[in-house]
């Protein structure tokens, strides 16, 4: 393939641009008990003129997906000076928002929509226990309307929305190629066919989210869990690793482990809709938000995340054009695939992307909430094991604690 034009952001020293201290990484933690060993990928030898070299990039993805559903990716080109301009961003939003944005642009999630502010007291648009997770996410309408950004992000909009671009048209495509061609399909297959399109995220997020350290009764309430164990919705997650360990993805062992950190690489994470439309052969990552090591707990945790989303009013079903798919056969036993398969074959309509992505938004409780997080309510005891169970229109989502 032609090597990829590396990311050329809009310079941060224009007149008129206020100064932006830099972010510097907090230390890491000393801890080295309970971190996975991801496999990294090299993007870059896709560009590669040895066939042999391609070949062996694909197949390394295709184990990677397989094993753990979680990857590393680096070399994607962007430079860590870019990406560290982007977390003092978002460390410049945190320290500037005023009270007035943060009343103005206050998030509605009941909607199904993440659109907006969201205060640090839980996923609700009213106030609930504090939680300590700031966020603001980035959807459609936000990209278009320059009211519905915090002022203080205005001079900088140009190199926010520049690195979303290059995130989602050169990153994310050059990445479904590689997954299409695990599939055996044409390069252009996810991207054509199951991405949401349209400037910069098309249906999907970009959020700039503060953790920050919680008060013991928060700690107490949620068990030291931030964010539930979880699979994203959409296609691709592409997640920034970060020095705070908070991050955790589910072994195959059933265990919880700490994502390492990766100076410059993109944590990447599959979503319910590459799960179903690959038939199984890649597993939707489990994950979830935990506290930190003790020696970082009291430290403040800033994460970029870019959710690249399918097409809304799509009603995913397996590619069977694949060849991998066709001489395989789908694996029956995987999670919300499954789900989708037992319901089509009932002769029952899956929900469509937009649906799927909306309920589960939409009815997002907090790691706090004693009254839903109980065996008998979202939870269930499954061989000795707590687990949390939800269903989403008649679709049983059944998730590790
Ligand atoms: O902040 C992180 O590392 C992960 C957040 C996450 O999993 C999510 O928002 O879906
Ligand atoms: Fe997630």
């Amino acid at each position: 393939m032609a090597p990829a034009t590396p990311f050329h952001p809009p310079a941060a020293d224009l007149p008129g641009k206020p100064f932006v201290p830099d972010w510097v990484p907090p230390p890491i933690t000393k801890q080295n008990e309970n971190f996975a060993k991801l496999k990294s990928i090299d993007l870059s030898l896709l560009d590669s003129d040895d066939p042999t070299v391609v070949d062996n990039l694909i197949q390394q993805v295709k184990v990677a997906i397989r094993d753990d559903g979680f990857l590393f990716l680096e070399n994607y080109g962007i430079t860590l000076e870019q990406l560290h301009r982007q977390f003092a961003l978002a460390q410049y939003l945190y320290n500037n928002i005023s009270e007035d944005d943060k009343e103005r642009l206050l998030f509605s999630p009941e909607t199904g929509v993440w659109s907006g502010y969201k205060h640090p007291y839980g996923f609700k648009r009213h106030r609930g226990p504090p939680d300590g997770i700031e966020q603001f996410n980035w959807y459609k309408p936000d990209w278009e309307d320059i009211n519905r950004i915090p002022n203080c992000l205005h001079p900088f909009m140009d190199e926010i929305e520049a690195f979303c671009n290059y995130l989602t048209q050169s990153v994310n495509r050059r990445l479904l190629t590689v997954f299409s061609r695990v599939l055996e399909l044409p390069d252009d297959y996810l991207w054509e066919n199951v991405q949401s399109h349209g400037s910069p995220t098309g249906e999907g997020y970009f959020r700039h989210a503060l953790f920050r350290p919680v008060r013991k009764e928060t700690e107490e309430a949620s068990k030291g869990l931030r964010m539930h164990g979880h699979t994203d919705f959409g296609l691709t997650t592409l997640l920034f690793s970060v020095p705070i360990s908070c991050l955790q993805i589910w072994g195959r062992d059933e265990k919880w482990y700490y994502v390492p950190y990766k100076p410059g690489a993109l944590v990447i994470n599959i979503g319910d809709t590459l799960e179903i439309v690959s038939g199984g052969h890649f597993k939707a990552t489990r994950h979830r938000v935990f506290k930190p090591p003790v020696d970082q707990l009291h430290e403040e945790r800033l994460s970029l995340v870019l959710f690249n989303s399918s097409v809304g009013d799509l009603r995913m079903t397996p590619a069977k054009e694949s060849p991998l798919i066709q001489r395989e056969g789908c694996i029956e036993e995987q999670g919300v695939y499954k789900e989708f398969r037992d319901r089509t074959s009932e002769g029952k309509l899956v929900p469509t992307n937009r649906e799927w992505r909306e309920i589960q938004i939409s009815t997002a409780t907090d790691p706090t909430d004693r009254e839903h997080n109980r065996v008998g309510v979202h939870q269930v005891l499954v061989d000795g094991k707590i687990m949390h169970q939800r269903e989403y229109m008649g679709v049983k989502v059944l998730l590790p604690v």
